[in-house]
């Protein structure tokens, strides 16, 4: 019996990609802030004013990486930031290029062992079994 506007989500989203190519993830390592430089990400970042998440995303990646893709479905949890702001994955497809790390220190691809072992940002450890998942399908 609200008044709606309690049903509007109106925190600003970080939108991030999981980009499978061969049986492979993408992670990307960050250079900043001291507390998260060295970790490992999905590469992405935060979808700006009048942008859809996968028009906001697809920006972010060609950036940040030089390479065009597609945007597809949710994956994993949504993860609450601080600052009202929300942290979302995308599965994504490599329509084109090769990823370079124009913004990160390094990026590799991991299969799901390899990302096991890997230093993850904290927040992204609740993806992980949706990774899995993912990788496992191919
Ligand atoms: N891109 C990205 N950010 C993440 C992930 N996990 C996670 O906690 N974050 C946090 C770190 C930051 O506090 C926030 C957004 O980070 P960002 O630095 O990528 O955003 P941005 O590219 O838009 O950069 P800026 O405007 O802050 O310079 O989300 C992730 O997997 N990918």
């Amino acid at each position: 019996m609200g008044t709606g506007t309690s049903d509007r989500d109106d925190r600003q989203e970080v939108a991030a990609a999981a980009l499978v190519d061969s049986g492979r993830l993408l992670l990307a390592q960050r250079v900043s802030p001291p507390v998260l430089a060295g970790r490992w990400e999905l590469p992405g970042g935060k979808i700006e004013r009048g942008e859809t998440p996968a028009e906001g995303l697809r920006r972010e990646l060609r950036e940040e990486l030089g390479i065009e893709t597609v945007v597809g479905a949710r994956v994993g949890v949504e993860v609450p930031l601080p600052n009202e702001m929300v942290l979302r994955a995308y599965v994504v497809e490599l329509k084109s290029g090769v990823p370079v790390a124009l913004e990160h220190a390094a990026v590799r691809w991991v299969d799901a062992a390899e990302l096991a072992d890997v230093d993850l940002v904290p927040n992204d450890r609740a993806w992980l079994p949706a990774l899995v998942e993912l990788l496992a399908r191919g």
